[in-house]
């Protein structure tokens, strides 16, 4: 048995644990999956890498409209996926080689483990380590509705679906979330032709109720998108596979695909960790629960020397929440006698697909069931009300804000349309520095005439009560 003065399980955000500050301690570092984990490999980095690609490929079709005569005349899919795959793979055999060959105080684990006591972990191999600290970051995974055909080839996840050795014709993406809205935008953009179905009457329901109704009429007008479906089976058919659901009203739907793509929520790795043997504290949904210092916690009390972070511990699953994480528990690990806490406000999120959504804080319907004392102002203002949108033609794109009536706190944003994943970045820094409505609006410059101006718009069009020193 080997002991460490730190084990890390999980090489995603996990990685970035280890600092100069073990240089002189002994470090495990252990992960059953390809080093770097999920943003790397299978998750933030190639998606994004496909969706430029695909949104150039869209933009033929948008240039249209504005008398622009543009041909998209194919993907070169092959092409695309090695330029993706030749970039990240190295970038992750470089950070194994670094962690397994050149740092000598770290041995790199490459296999799965399970908690077998407090600060012990046995591998898959029966190796059997003990460490004084503990870093949980071992993240989640695709679940699969437990269906006849699951298993067939043809039947990917987000893990795979990147892979493949040719565009699909026909794909049908099951799901309405994150991962399959933007995979649909990505297949449909490269020309696919895309069907999304979801369980629910909606896309993107987690989403302020506007942006989630504007954005499944959006996804509606470009590919194929059908709602209140289930998954029950999938089979073969002569050429592909036929996807089966059942509606809400048990109409049955039959879809022929090529290749299917499921993607319908992502559970935590704690029931394959063993970490229900040591009893520490979990959700319902399995993810560990910590204090505000990234501590694990058994009944409640913070377990000494233990932390975790990132989607086994969080409900965002999103990597810059995993990445904050990071330096709290980096932080925390190196300095117990002076723990900083984890930031929870103004938590953005971005989802790239076409068109884009992006969000912070709370959405109408949080902040008044959060909120029922406040007297709330709510403004949408459309992309096409402003210069750059009519130079744009934009019909789709808008800005909506929630905020406190009376002091002018900003306390939500989300936005649709034309790169929302930047636009949104004022309303976020207005939120974590407590810049209020007016002072957002009026305080800077807004560049004449950005598409930013959509944003200052909608500050202006709440109709906050004004505060005595206001700008100008
Ligand atoms: C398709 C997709 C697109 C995404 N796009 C975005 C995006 O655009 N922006 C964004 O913010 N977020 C995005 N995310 C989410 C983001 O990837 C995750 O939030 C983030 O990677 C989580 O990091 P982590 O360190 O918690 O876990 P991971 O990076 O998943 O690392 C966990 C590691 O632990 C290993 N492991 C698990 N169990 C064990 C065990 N028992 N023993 C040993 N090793 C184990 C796994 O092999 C894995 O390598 C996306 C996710 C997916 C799937
Ligand atoms: N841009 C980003 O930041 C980004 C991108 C991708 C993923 N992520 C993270 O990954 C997480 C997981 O993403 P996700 O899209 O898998 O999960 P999700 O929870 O966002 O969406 C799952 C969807 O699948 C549907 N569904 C579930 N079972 C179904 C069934 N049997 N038949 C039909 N539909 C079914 C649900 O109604 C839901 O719409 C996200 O919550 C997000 O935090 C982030």
């Amino acid at each position: 048995m080997t002991h460490y003065d730190l084990a890390i399980i999980g090489s995603g955000s996990g990685n970035s644990v280890i600092t100069g500050y073990w240089d002189d301690k002994k470090v495990a570092l252990i992960d059953g999956g390809i080093f770097g984990g999920t943003c790397l490999n299978v998750g933030c980095i190639p998606t994004k890498m496909y969706v430029y690609p695909a949104q150039l490929a869209a933009s033929a079709a948008e240039a249209k409209k504005l008398g622009v005569d543009l041909e998209f005349k194919g993907a070169d899919w092959v092409g695309i996926r090695d330029r993706i795959f030749g970039r990240i793979d190295a970038i992750s055999e470089g950070g194994r080689r670094y962690r397994d060959l050149e740092l000598e105080n770290v041995d790199l684990y490459s296999e799965y483990a399970t908690f077998t006591g407090e600060k012990e972990l046995t591998m898959a191999s029966g190796a059997v380590i003990t460490a004084d600290n503990i870093v949980v970051a071992s993240g989640s995974r695709a679940v699969l509705p437990q269906v006849r055909g699951i298993d067939l080839p043809g039947v990917h996840t987000s893990d795979t679906i990147m892979r493949l050795d040719e565009l699909p014709e026909r794909i049908v993406i099951v799901g309405g979330g994150y991962i399959a809205s933007e995979f649909a935008a990505v297949f449909s953009g490269l020309g696919s032709s895309v069907t999304q179905v979801n369980r629910s009457g909606a896309l993107m329901r987690h989403q302020d109720a506007d942006i989630s109704t504007a954005f499944t009429k959006a996804a509606a007008a470009r590919w194929n998108v059908e709602l209140n479906s289930h998954l029950t089976g999938i089979r073969t058919a002569d050429r592909g596979l036929v996807v089966e659901f059942e509606g809400t009203d048990g109409k049955k739907l039959e879809l022929v695909a090529d290749v299917v793509l499921v993607a319908a929520g992502r559970v935590p790795n704690t029931d394959t960790l063993g970490v229900a043997g040591i009893g520490l504290d979990q959700r319902e949904d399995g993810t560990l629960l910590v204090d505000e210092y990234q501590r694990l916690l058994r009944g409640g009390e913070p377990v000494p020397g233990m932390f975790a972070m990132g989607d086994v511990a969080n409900l965002e699953q999103l990597k810059h929440v995993a990445n904050r994480e990071t330096r709290v528990v980096v932080h925390n690990l190196e300095n117990p006698s002076d723990l900083r806490p984890m930031d929870r406000r103004a938590v953005a999120a971005a989802v790239f697909t076409n068109p884009q959504i992006a969000t912070v804080g709370l959405s109408e319907a949080e902040a008044r069931f959060a909120h029922p004392e406040r007297e709330l102002a709510v403004a949408i203002q459309e992309y096409g009300s402003t210069a750059y949108g009519w130079a744009m033609d934009d019909t789709e794109g808008f800005v909506k804000i929630v905020a406190d009536k009376h002091t002018g706190e900003i306390l939500g944003g989300h936005i649709m349309g034309h790169e929302a994943s930047l636009l949104i970045q004022p309303l976020i820094q207005a939120m974590v520095n407590g810049t209020t409505v007016a002072q957002l609006a009026r305080g800077p410059y807004w560049i004449h005439p950005a598409l930013t101006e959509v944003v200052e718009n909608a500050l202006l069009s709440l109709g906050v009560d004004p505060q005595a020193g206001d700008p100008l």
